[in-house]
């Protein structure tokens, strides 16, 4: 039988509150010694460790000159699939190709600042990423998507997915149909600390990169840490986590379906729902344990774990202002808003890494197929990182253009400035030597 927290907010003191809005990344103590051994075994032997690694964290015997996923890997998967996964892939890429497409910006922009003095910015693609798609307490065809498809519409020239192989030393079938749907056919069975070990240093099979996304593992997690001096780790996507915010209006029974969510991802992941009704509250708790139920033994177990231990449950708030002032301070990867008015608390909330509107936006779409990115912030980084997207696989050179009749005042200003800090070959490559050394009238 599940106990299920029911936290009363006016009844915790500030350390409390504080506790529950806790995740796991905020403890990687025991995983950063560990991950610290592997990436230096990987910096030193690349695929001899990958093979030695596979063998002793997973269980799983890979050849090192076998890494890499075959052409007839791709045929077999294709083969392998049911028509409709095979379906569900293709809608949903479709549909996170659509969403991503609009994000793409203009090549670039250059606006005349002052007269003579132009300003603007280029972007262009990263020349090379890894995608992590996790497969440890399952597989996430809909990762490879949310991760690749916003890499090719970016037009990022090398694209590689690391997964860690299945027991049989193969990769997941869907995943990699959903690879080749995306646009993406370089995958390599190489996970965890491994595989972000892999990308930041290359080995003689996988490619160095100069960025890997994808969410993950605290393993993974804890070696974008040790490693973000070495390559670009972006946003940080750890344990799944959401909050389910429901007014008064709510209908709880769909309160507590979809509180299980993002609970059923592990015992490590964080899920809340959160209220400022007592009648949602006690009648979403009273609905859990025949919905927990339904669920097979390993699902019942994640989820009985998260909304009975630190990090979940069901948080009552004195008031609606209070419940947004936690939903806020937590900064939930996902956060569901059940309302009858939903964009009418749009306004109240400024952090949250997905919002969305009304009981028909469930999170499980999102997940999947909507066509926004699952991937997404967790551990109260939604406060200032967003959902992966086609930004994440581009950068912006700024540019500017000064006319010769634009330099005059522009020079005069900089000289001014560079002479106050006190930076003499600034100063100097502004002052009148220039023009003498350019063959033109003092300007
Ligand atoms: N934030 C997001 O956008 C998002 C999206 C999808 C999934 N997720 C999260 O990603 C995570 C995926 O985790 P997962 O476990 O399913 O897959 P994973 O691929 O991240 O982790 C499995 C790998 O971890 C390594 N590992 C496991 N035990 C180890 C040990 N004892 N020592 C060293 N290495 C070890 C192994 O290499 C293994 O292959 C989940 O927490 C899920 O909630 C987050
Ligand atoms: N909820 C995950 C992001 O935290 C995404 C996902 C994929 N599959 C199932 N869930
Ligand atoms: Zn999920």
């Amino acid at each position: 039988m599940t106990t299920i927290n029911l936290h009363e907010l006016a009844a915790l003191d500030e350390a409390q509150r504080q506790a529950l809005l806790a995740r796991t990344e905020a403890d990687l103590s025991t995983f950063l010694e560990p991950a610290r051994r592997i990436v230096e075994a990987v910096r030193e032997e690349g695929d001899a460790a990958i093979v030695r690694l596979a063998r002793e964290i997973d269980k799983v015997e890979l050849r090192p000159d076998g890494l890499l996923a075959t052409e007839e890997e791709f045929a077999a998967a294709e083969k392998a699939l049911e028509p409709e996964v095979k379906e569900a892939i293709l809608y949903a890429v479709d549909n996170i190709r659509r969403f991503h497409e609009k994000q793409v910006p203009e090549p670039m922009w250059l606006e005349e600042i002052r007269p003579g003095a132009f300003a603007g910015e280029r972007w262009t693609p990263i020349s090379s990423v890894a995608c992590y798609v996790p497969r440890g307490k399952g597989a996430f065809p809909s990762v490879m998507m949310m991760t690749a498809v916003p890499a090719v519409v970016a037009g990022v020239k090398e694209v590689i997915v690391l997964t860690p192989a299945t027991p049989e030393g193969g990769i997941d079938a869907a995943s990699l149909f959903a690879a080749k749907a995306s646009g993406v056919g370089k995958v390599y069975r190489v996970g965890g600390a491994v595989a972000v070990a892999a990308a930041a240093f290359g080995t003689a099979s996988i490619p160095k990169v100069a960025k890997i996304v994808g969410p993950g593992s605290p393993w993974v997690v804890a070696a974008k840490r040790l490693l973000a001096d070495h390559i670009d780790t972006g946003l940080p996507a750890g344990p799944s986590e959401a909050i389910i915010l429901a007014d008064a209006t709510a209908n709880p029974d769909l309160a507590a379906l979809d509180l299980l969510i993002e609970a059923e991802h592990g015992p490590d992941s964080s899920a809340y729902l959160v209220t400022d009704c007592r009648e949602v509250a006690e009648r979403a708790l009273a609905r859990l344990p025949e919905l927990i139920a339904n669920l097979g033994p390993q699902r019942r177990e994640f989820v009985s774990k998260v909304l009975g231990g630190p990090r979940g449950g069901i948080v009552l708030a004195p008031s609606w202002d209070e419940a947004l002032r936690f939903v806020n301070d937590y900064a939930p990867e996902h956060l569901e808003v059940l309302s009858d008015e939903p964009f009418a608390h749009l306004g109240g909330i400024t952090e949250a890494g997905e919002i969305l509107l009304g009981e028909n936006s469930v999170i499980t779409i999102a997940n999947f197929c909507l066509g926004p990115d699952c991937v997404l912030p967790t551990g109260g980084w939604a406060r200032s990182f967003s959902a992966l997207g086609v930004y994440d696989f581009m950068k912006r050179a700024s540019i500017g253009y000064v006319t010769k009749a634009g330099y005059g005042e522009l020079a005069r200003q900089a000289r001014v400035l560079a002479t106050y800090e006190g930076f003499e070959a600034h100063a100097q490559a502004v002052s009148p030597l220039r023009d003498r050394l350019a063959g033109r009238t003092e300007s």
